[in-house]
C-alpha cells in the first residue's frame, strides 16, 4: 500500500522547545540533530501522541486530535531509541510481511523463535524497525534507528530504509547525530538550537 499523505506539524510546541511547524511530504526525510537533552525525543514522542503538547498535528488530512492515540500511533509509527517489548518470543511481535525482510537485516527465520531476553541492543534495534514497518505505517518517526550499531550494519539499515520510505512515500522524521548519515538521508536538515529549530541548509 502506497501511502500518499504529508506530515503537517502546526505551532507544534513540547517542553523548553519553541512552536514548530513543518511540512513532511509524502517520501521525504527530514532531519532533526541538536544536543543531547535539547528535545529531539519528546517532539517525536509529541508527534506521536505520547506526550501532552500544544499546536496540531496532521496526517494529509486527519488531525491527531481527531482520532484516538492508539489508532494515530498505528499511522504516526515511532521507532524509539529504546524499544519496549511485550511479549517473550521475538516472533509473537511479527507480522508475516515482516518476514520478507528478515534476511536484509542479517537475520535468518529462526530468529522468529528467539526470546526477546536474548537480543543484543543492535539486533533488538534492527528488529524495532522491522516490527515497525511490517505494520504498515502511513508516517514514521526514527529516534536514531542505528545508534547500536556498527558502521557496515549502519549503511545497511539506512539504504533499506531509504528503499521502502521511497517504495512507500512515508513521511520521516528521522533523529540523527552522525553528520554522514543526515548528508545521506536526509532531505532536509533541521538543528535545534536555542530551543527552537533552525534549518541547517549546508551540512557537507
Ligand atoms: N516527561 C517529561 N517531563 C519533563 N521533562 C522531560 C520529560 N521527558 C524528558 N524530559 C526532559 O526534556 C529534555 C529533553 O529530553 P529529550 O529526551 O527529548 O532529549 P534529546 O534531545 O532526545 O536528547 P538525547 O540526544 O540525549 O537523546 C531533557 O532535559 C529531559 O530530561
Amino acid at each position: 500500500m502506497t501511502a500518499t499523505h504529508s506530515l503537517r506539524l502546526a505551532r507544534l510546541a513540547v517542553g523548553e522547545l519553541a512552536e514548530v511547524s513543518l511540512i513532511i511530504a509524502p517520501g521525504e526525510v527530514h532531519c532533526i540533530s541538536g544536543p543531547s537533552g535539547s528535545g529531539k525525543s519528546r517532539l517525536l514522542r509529541a508527534v506521536a501522541d505520547l506526550e501532552p503538547h500544544s499546536g496540531e498535528v496532521w496526517l494529509g488530512d486527519i488531525a491527531q486530535a481527531s482520532l484516538p492515540a492508539h489508532v494515530w500511533r498505528g499511522r504516526v509509527m515511532l521507532v524509539p531509541a529504546e524499544s519496549q517489548w511485550w511479549e517473550d518470543s521475538v516472533g509473537e511481535h511479527m507480522t508475516q510481511d515482516a518476514l520478507t525482510d528478515l534476511e536484509t537485516l542479517g537475520f535468518s527465520p529462526e530468529v522468529l523463535g528467539w526470546q526477546v531476553s536474548r537480543l543484543s541492543s543492535g539486533e533488538k534495534q534492527r528488529l524495532a524497525l522491522l516490527r515497525a514497518i511490517s505494520r504498515a505505517p502511513s508516517a514514521l518517526l526514527l529516534d536514531e534507528p542505528t545508534a547500536n550499531l556498527d558502521e557496515v550494519t549502519t549503511r545497511r539499515i539506512e539504504a533499506w530504509l531509504q528503499s521502502i520510505i521511497r517504495e512507500h512515500g512515508w513521511p520521516v522524521i528521522w533523529v540523527a547525530h552522525d553528520p554522514g548519515q543526515i548528508q545521506r538521508v536526509a532531505d532536509r536538515h533541521w538543528r535545534i538550537e536555542a530551543s527552537g529549530l533552525v534549518e541547517v541548509t549546508r551540512w557537507a
